[in-house]
């Protein structure tokens, strides 16, 4: 399969004649070749969006944006089949994931932010004036212009609708610039886009690697009004240096270390339900997945054996089952993984269950795959408690009391979220508030609303995204002043 970029409303090459592939990470294979965009690609996209401003989307009330929004989600419904195809084919993740996940939730994205930016109220005061008299001020949101959307290998369409959508919505235009893992979903959005919002260029496309290539190109390019940005903590640290310069907007969504709290009197059924699939949902390529969890010392042993026994549910492979564990996106995460795998015994925590890879027959030899792990007795300073490894594994502590358990919690650069397991509910909401995140769950994880605040504190991001949230950065605002 050829993937291309989109620009201006069509499908393109890149003027350099470059491509990579693209590979089906259970096999190793190659599945397909991408079109690299070149740097001259990227100035025609965001020139493409620039030009989208000026026609008539640029003077189309929310109403209408609201109103392309929901025909965009109506686009996505109506090609759920290929786009089950496209994330299926990038990431190996289970295929009722994809159906009853990651489908319904990217149209509903589109619907939602439609439904918000058409009850987003502005300001209106009559304010005395020093004459004796009054003015009246007022506000108006404006799109922001031309947006920078880069974006993230593990949730390949939820991520990037999370920022189009609102995008759209506000009246923006958009330069995306996918993950070279995963390619196929942002192709095909092209023209689903394109088919919704009625106009060309109001939607590009960008394919290619991170720096010094097409990520870089757009997020240097002066004509780029803000950057919205999920990944790696790093890269968002080097995009935040290009954005300095024209004074851009940033929006960024970065890495964490989630802890979870499962206090004594926890529901150790619910508990070990909702963080073994934080820990191994999507093989551990989850931002809001849990890599520590501190029991509270009466329920330890019992905590980790029926975690362990949780995890062999999760059998690498690609099995059909319900929770079978896919591969990880690439041979070079699956390096990064592995390295913690052995570093984790040497600095000391105990290998519980995994630790390895797994063997795999048949035609998934070749995959990235690794097993479920587990480890215990870890040092609280060990390089596998502090750093992101984004892999199906965590570390299980015991801890002695609630002030001692939010210290090790937040003891972490990142902020990004955090559960708290108890019956008790008043210390469910005391220890939630103590967690210096940006969103904590109570006995669940991964519930959302989207119309909510989402995004972290800290080395895990700038700024909130969702609802209203999202509204605000993709809009500028004029205060109006009348003198009556
Ligand atoms: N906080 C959140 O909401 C959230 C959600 C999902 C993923 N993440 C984080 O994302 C990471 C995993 O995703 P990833 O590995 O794809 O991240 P990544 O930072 O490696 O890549 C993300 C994107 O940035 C591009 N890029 C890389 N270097 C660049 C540069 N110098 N300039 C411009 N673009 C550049 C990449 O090509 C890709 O499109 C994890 O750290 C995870 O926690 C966070
Ligand atoms: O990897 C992080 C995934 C986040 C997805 C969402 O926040 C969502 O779709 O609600």
């Amino acid at each position: 399969m050829t993937i291309l970029n989109f620009i201006d409303g069509s499908y393109r090459e890149g003027s350099e004649g470059k491509s990579f592939s693209n590979v089906n990470p259970a096999t190793g294979a190659e599945i397909g070749v991408v079109h690299e965009a070149s740097q001259a690609e990227v100035e025609d996209a965001v020139e493409a969006a620039k030009a989208a401003l000026t026609g008539p989307w640029g003077k189309m009330t929310t109403a209408r944006t609201g109103q392309a929004d929901h025909r965009v989600a109506t686009e996505i419904e109506r090609r759920a089949d290929d786009f089950l195809a496209a994330e299926v084919a990038d990431t190996v993740k289970p295929r009722h994931v994809v159906s009853h996940i990651d489908i319904p939730r990217g149209a509903a994205n589109f619907r939602m932010f439609a439904d918000v930016v058409s009850t987003m109220p502005g300001e209106s005061f009559n304010t005395p004036t020093p004459d004796g008299g009054q003015a009246f001020i007022y506000t108006v949101s404006k799109p922001k212009g031309v947006d920078a959307a880069v974006c993230p290998r593990n949730f390949p369409l939820l991520l990037m609708i999370w920022k189009v959508g609102p995008e759209l919505a506000c009246g923006n235009t958009a330069v995306v610039k996918p993950s070279e893992e995963i390619a196929r979903t942002a192709a095909l959005l092209g023209d689903v886009i394109d088919a919704g919002v009625n106009h060309h260029g109001v939607f590009n496309v960008a394919q290619r690697f991170g720096p010094a290539s097409a990520g870089e190109f757009l997020t240097s390019n002066p004509d780029v009004d803000a950057i919205t940005f999920t990944g790696e903590t790093g890269t968002g640290q080097a995009i935040m240096q290009k954005a300095a310069t024209g004074v851009r907007d940033i929006s960024f969504e970065l890495g964490g270390k989630n802890p979870a709290i499962v206090f004594a009197d926890a529901d150790l059924d619910k508990a070990v339900e909702g963080l073994s699939r934080s820990v191994f949902l999507n093989t551990g390529q989850v931002c809001l997945g849990t890599e520590r969890v501190y029991v509270e010392r009466p329920i330890f042993d019992a905590f980790v054996a029926r975690m362990a026994a949780a995890a062999q549910d999760f059998k690498p492979g690609v099995t059909g089952d319900r929770a079978y564990l896919g591969p990880l996106i690439s041979a070079e995460h699956r390096e990064k993984v592995l390295a913690y795998y052995p570093r984790a015994v040497e600095d000391g925590p105990t290998v519980f269950t995994g630790g390895g890879v797994p063997e795999i027959s048949g035609a998934e030899t070749g995959g990235f795959f690794v097993e479920p792990t587990l480890w215990i007795d870890v040092a609280h300073g060990d390089t596998v408690m502090r750093e992101e490894i984004f892999g199906p594994c965590c570390d299980i502590l015991p801890f002695d009391s609630e002030d001692e358990v939010i210290a090790l919690a937040n003891d972490t650069v990142y902020g990004l979220c955090a559960s708290v397991w108890t019956e008790n509910l008043s210390r469910g909401h005391r220890v939630a508030a103590a967690m210096e995140v940006g969103v904590c769950w109570v006995n669940s994880w991964f519930l959302r609303d989207l119309r909510t605040a989402f995004g972290g504190s800290g080395h895990s991001g700038i700024g909130r995204e969702g609802g209203v949230h999202s509204l605000e950065f993709y809009t500028e605002i004029t205060n109006i002043c009348v003198k009556l």
